[in-house]
């Protein structure tokens, strides 16, 4: 098909240049045809008047010198020429001296005798002067010369050529008398040199002489008399030939070569060299575009003129065309002519026919490439499809794992002048740095991230990215999202947004917000979902709230690390219910407005603490089933080098605690990524406040921030490098805070039953003391010794990490709960306490025998509680199965207990609720104690697991 393609396009090309050729030879002929023309015709109406002014000069010089003085000049106007003839007496004079007698009788001009004879003094018309003409013509009739008629010298009558005819006559008068004088002449006048453009049919005219053809064309060649003119004439006339066609062709021809014309003017050249060189510069001016190199070669030439051209151009047709036969031009333009319409014909079907061909092509390639966009286009959604489910099920590896994801952003460069460190951003989140100090290879360090958001990156784009994460809070995630950088790297820009900014330009903070107020709605008639939101800084190791409408509340909050009953970690911050985004905003900007903010070396709006916003999420369904999770949006405070920032005095101060605290998360985040058994969460306030997160059941995402310039090289391979530790942090599956109601019903069912155990225990206790010295059986040994250490952890938790002693009110305050501006106080969860079990002495722990073998003659007490126990393993496995938790552990004997913690909905909790260890204060979890008894009385390690672990341990 190429092939095909090809050679047609040859053949295309081939008769189109063909005919382009055939077309450029007609114009050139056209051209040259019709430039000839217009040129011959030039020349002849020039040669006609130069000729007839020589011949009347001739005329008057004669007279003048013959019976001069005539008064006129020597190169009279015909005008002038013809008023001083006007009265005859010169004409009478001159041919009374040749042929003396001729006008006897001549009518004379009164004057006197010093005037000369001028012509102008002669008054107009005089009649008698008429006479000497007739006599005249009558008397040159009669020699057989050239005559005139008579009316001519009537001025009214003159016409263009009236004394050409006058001239003919004194001419010939002329040559009469020469070759009268002329010795070897016969006397007899055969030949008039008369202008052979002037007709003299009329009757009156004289007879022509012997041989003379009267209607004779001029022959340039030959000239006009059969006596050759002298060389002096025939250069005078070539001389005004020269001159006159010189002004026409400068009339004629604007771009005639002026250095040509110049010397022509001046008398400079040879007038045939000159008429060829005219004709030729014409030609190659006019066909310099359509000639090809080697005519315009000739034309160069000295001696080239245009029929040389011409011949030239046809000789090359001929061998072009005819190599084999010799044409004429003619016969070559018609041929040419032929061929030319042949092409024509030819060419329009060949168009016609790859018209049809391409059209046919092109619909060939239209279905190819239908068929290839086709596939291309499956190709392309089967690409995404499973790059979309790589992702999934990255993102799944990723919540199994429960990594930190790392997201950089680069903020926009402000100075032009340093250079830009960021080499290269990678769609699949790698990004290469390159040091400014070092511009070869060696200075290129490759990172890798979950995302990279490049300068021009904008709030939506980030958000965007972030968005799924942040709606899983709905649905029951605890979700940790805090911005890390240098100072100036732009943290406030991507949490809050800049200051002052538009709704457009507002940051994570508030589009998360409204975006989980878009979701509650949409979700409204499946759940009913309450928005609360704490808003608190840490500044210089210290937490204070920043929207407290109590001045009171401004003092320092204490974080609990451990359990409350409400679940929070800093239960004593002022909780603002939002029900919409103008209340996130109007908290926010009183947060912003409270917020410890200088201006510093670096960023003019520095943030000088860390602020954390949380929200809290209260979700519950028609069935009664709830959801309870958190948000954390945390925009730290940014780490800097004093003598960057050139902060002194107060500023240092915050600065220092600013890079303590960092250095605290940087220990923190190393310890995690190492899986060291001690994580240095109590360092720092920034550290204790985020346990839960980092090392919690949270999904956590992490914001690094960098600047892009050069000076900044340093800090940004130092965030780099932090970022990436901190995306190797394995966290473990986040969990689902979310609680049916058949296991809320459960739950219920479990507490009725241990206050049933709780009643029956003391009593099955007396009777077995009742009945004590009759039993065979050795009385049970006491507990010999407890064994008290950190709950175990899937998400790694310091062991250091006990719960402080809990305030004597926490159990009973009541938090500040703010709802549009007004506080309301919502009550605590009023939690049923377990009774402590008077054989374990540490308190919130209880007791509880799987496998004990019933001593016979046990009395009813002892029989029912063991149906009790019966029952909550029971509904043990109806929660386990619905949580989907089973696993296949199983030990003796399993004491646990953390009273304080029971009945808290939104915690995932053993059927003795037992208080999961992983949870803290940031998302309500708590850790708690484990105490484990075997049934043999030894001491027995507990088993590293996570709390469902925990609950199948027992049962
Ligand atoms: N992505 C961005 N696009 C446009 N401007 C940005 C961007 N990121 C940061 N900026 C601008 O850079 C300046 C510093 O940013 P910002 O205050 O957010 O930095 P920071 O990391 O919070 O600093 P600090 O730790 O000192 O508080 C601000 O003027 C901010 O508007």
């Amino acid at each position: 098909m190429e092939v095909i393609e090809s050679r047609a396009v040859h053949d295309l090309n081939l008769a189109s240049r063909k005919a382009q050729d055939a077309g450029k030879l007609q114009f050139l002929v056209s051209i040259l045809f019709i430039k000839s023309i217009k040129y011959i015709y030039q020349f002849w109406v020039s040669f006609f008047v130069i000729f007839v002014a020589s011949r009347r000069i001739q005329a008057t010089e004669w007279l003048e010198s013959f019976v001069g003085p005539l008064g006129i000049s020597k190169e009279p106007s015909e005008k002038e020429f013809i008023s001083c003839l006007r009265n005859g007496l010169i004409l009478c004079k001159a041919i009374n001296k040749i042929q003396p007698g001729s006008v006897q009788k001549v009518v004379e001009i009164s004057r006197h005798p010093s005037q000369s004879l001028l012509w102008d003094s002669q008054p107009l018309p005089a009649y008698q002067f008429f006479e000497n003409v007739r006599n005249f013509l009558k008397a040159v009739e009669d020699l057989n010369l050239p005559v005139f008629e008579a009316s001519v010298f009537e001025r009214d009558n003159m016409e263009a050529d009236s004394s050409t005819k006058i001239v003919d006559c004194v001419l010939g008068l002329k040559d009469y008398k020469e070759r009268k004088q002329n010795p070897g002449g016969n006397g007899v006048f055969k030949h008039i040199n008369r202008c052979p453009l002037v007709m003299h049919s009329n009757g009156r005219n004289p007879r022509p002489a012997a041989g003379l053809d009267p209607n004779r064309q001029l022959d340039l060649s030959t000239n006009c008399g059969k006596q050759p003119p002298s060389q002096n004439d025939h250069q005078k006339h070539e001389d005004l030939i020269v001159k006159a066609l010189t002004e026409c062709m400068i009339n004629a021809k604007e771009n005639l070569d002026g250095n040509l014309l110049s010397s022509i003017r001046n008398g400079n050249t040879d007038s045939v060299k000159w008429f060829s060189k005219i004709l030729s510069s014409a030609l190659e001016e006019q066909l310099q575009y359509k000639f090809p190199e080697s005519f315009q070669a000739c034309l160069n030439k000295d001696d080239c003129n245009h029929w040389q051209v011409f011949k030239v151009q046809e000789k090359k047709l001929q061998t072009v065309l005819y190599p084999t036969t010799s044409l004429s031009s003619i016969s070559i333009f018609q041929n040419l002519k032929a061929l030319l319409s042949s092409t024509k014909a030819e060419f329009g079907d060949l168009q016609s026919q790859w018209q049809h061909d391409l059209k046919q092509m092109g619909m060939l390639k239209m279905i190819l490439n239908v068929l290839k966009v086709e596939e291309l286009s499956t190709a392309a959604q089967g690409y995404h499809k499973v790059v979309k489910e790589n992702r999934t099920l990255y993102n799944m590896v990723q919540d199994l794992k429960g990594n930190i994801r790392v997201y950089c952003r680069i903020r926009p460069a402000f100075r032009a002048d340093t250079k830009n460190v960021i080499d290269f951003i990678g769609e699949d989140g790698s990004l290469v740095v390159l040091d400014p100090s070092k511009p070869n290879k060696d200075g290129k360090k490759l990172f890798q991230f979950n995302r990279i958001f490049g300068p021009t990156a904008t709030q939506e784009e980030v958000f965007a990215d972030t968005q799924p994460l942040i709606r899983s809070v709905m649905d029951g995630y605890n979700v940790c999202i805090f911005a890390y950088g240098q100072t100036g790297s732009g943290k406030t820009h991507t949490m809050c947004g800049p200051s002052g900014a538009s709704r457009k330009e507002l940051g994570i903070n508030y589009l998360a917000l409204s975006d989980l107020f878009d979701l509650s709605n949409s979700r409204k008639d499946v759940i009913k979902y309450e928005l609360y939101v704490q808003m608190v800084e840490i500044y210089n190791e210290q937490v204070r709230d920043l929207v407290t409408g109590d001045s009171a509340n401004t003092s320092k909050l204490e974080i609990r690390s451990c359990t409350t009953e409400n679940g929070l970690s800093l239960p004593d911050a002022t909780m603002h219910s939002v029900k919409s985004t103008t209340d996130v905003l109007n908290l926010m900007k009183v947060g912003q407005v409270n917020r410890a903010v200088s201006s510093t070396a670096l960023n003019h709006q520095s943030s000088r603490s860390h602020s954390i916003l949380t929200v809290h999420i209260h979700g519950k369904d028609a069935s009664g089933g709830t959801i309870r999770s958190c948000l954390h949006l945390v925009d730290l405070a940014g780490s800097e080098r004093v003598d960057k920032s050139e902060v002194t005095g107060e500023g240092l101060k915050e600065a220092q605690y600013i890079n303590k605290s960092l250095s605290c998360l940087g220990d923190v985040i190393t310890a995690l990524s190492q899986k060291n058994s001690y994580i240095p969460y109590r360092n720092s306030k920034l550290t204790l406040l985020l346990q839960n997160s980092l090392g919690g059941n949270a999904k956590t995402l992490m914001f690094a921030h960098v600047s892009p310039e050069g000076d900044s090289f340093g800090e940004t391979v130092s965030t780099l490098k932090f970022a990436q530790r901190a995306s190797t942090v394995e966290l473990g599956a986040a969990r689902l805070n979310k609680e049916s109601r058949e296991v809320m019903d459960l739950k219920e069912q479990i507490e009725t039953l241990k206050r049933q155990l709780a009643e029956k225990e003391p009593q099955s206790a007396q009777t077995a003391n009742r009945l004590e010295p009759r039993s065979p059986l050795p009385k049970p040994k006491p507990v010999p010794m407890m064994m008290e250490r950190t709950p175990p952890r899937s998400r790694r938790l310091s062991t250091e990490n006990k719960c402080p002693p809990k305030s004597p009110n926490s159990g009973s305050k009541s938090r500040a709960l703010k709802t549009d501006g007004r506080i309301t106080r919502i009550p605590s969860l009023v939690l049923p306490k377990t009774p402590e079990p008077p054989q374990v002495s540490i308190r919130n722990a209880i007791i509880i025998s799987s496998e004990s073998k019933e001593p016979t003659g046990i009395t009813n007490g002892k029989t029912s509680s063991s149906h009790i126990r019966k029952s909550l393993r029971t509904i043990g496995k109806l929660i386990n199965g619905s949580e989907k938790r089973i696993q296949s552990q199983k030990t003796n004997e399993v004491v646990v207990a953390s009273p304080a913690t029971v009945g808290r909905p939104s915690r995932r909790q053993s059927l003795t609720g037992i208080q999961p260890s992983r949870r803290s204060s940031l998302g309500g979890v708590e850790n708690c104690k484990l105490i484990m008894i075997s049934r043999k009385g030894a001491k027995t390690p507990p088993p590293v697991v996570n709390s469902s672990s925990n609950m199948k341990q027992w049962m």
